[in-house]
């Protein structure tokens, strides 16, 4: 399912953070924001999830298609890892949760309350959460924060595994997550920057 934002601005707390920005991502590729803090990364993640309205522009589709794993990673503490995934599993009618548990290497942790996880073992476990949902699109922030290398690698595998199975990421990371083709948006003050060379996205290895 292809992406598409038009001319999105967004306006918070009064002032425009996004103006002008607009891409397009087919099924199948991973499409990397970069840009210095406070540029609006977390803005056009917020805007494509349907949690924050456009000022102006388009985007399509909507937010039904799309999975958003926040810093926040929306746990519910007193129930454990498993019945975490199953709830959210049970929300979108998906009916199995044994993959996300061991793409995330959860297995072993299936029967802990979540409150009681490290904060890398609830980063794994918002990712799967968002795994859970089946959704098509992918909507990361700043997915690897708390991660060892060892997550970080199995984080990067289910996204290729995802992109291979015609979903696509939207993913803001200063990290080379080791995705090949990955497009990339640096997004810089009121507006996403075209690349030099092209009127398109540049081709990168992350
Ligand atoms: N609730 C809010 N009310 C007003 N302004 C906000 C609000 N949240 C964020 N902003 C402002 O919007 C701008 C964009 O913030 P955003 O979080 O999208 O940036 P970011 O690129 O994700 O930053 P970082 O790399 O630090 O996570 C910033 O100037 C920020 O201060």
């Amino acid at each position: 399912m292809e992406v598409i934002v038009e001319d999105l601005a967004v306006v918070r707390g009064g002032m425009r953070v996004l103006e002008g920005v607009g891409f397009r991502l087919e099924a199948g590729r991973a499409l990397v924001l970069r840009g210095p803090n406070g540029i609006g990364k977390t803005t056009l993640l917020r805007t494509l999830a349907g949690l924050q309205p456009a000022d102006v522009g388009r985007v399509a589709p909507g937010p039904e298609v799309m999975a958003y794993a926040s810093h926040a990673d929306g746990i519910k503490a007193t129930l454990s890892v498993s019945e975490n995934l199953a709830f959210w599993a049970g929300l979108h009618g998906v009916g199995s949760i044994s993959e996300a548990l061991l793409d995330f290497n959860l297995e072993a942790l299936e029967a802990r309350p979540a409150g009681s996880l490290s904060a890398g073992q609830k980063r794994r476990l918002g990712l799967a959460r968002m795994a859970v949902t089946g959704r098509p699109i992918w909507l990361l922030d700043e997915p690897t924060v708390s991660l060892d290398l060892a997550s970080v690698g199995l984080f990067a595998a289910a996204v290729r595994r995802h992109l291979e199975a015609g979903g696509s990421a939207v993913i803001a990371t200063h990290i080379d997550l080791g995705i090949d083709g990955a497009e990339v948006l640096e997004l810089g003050p009121f507006k996403a920057a075209p690349p030099e060379h092209d009127a398109d996205f540049h081709e990168a290895f992350l």
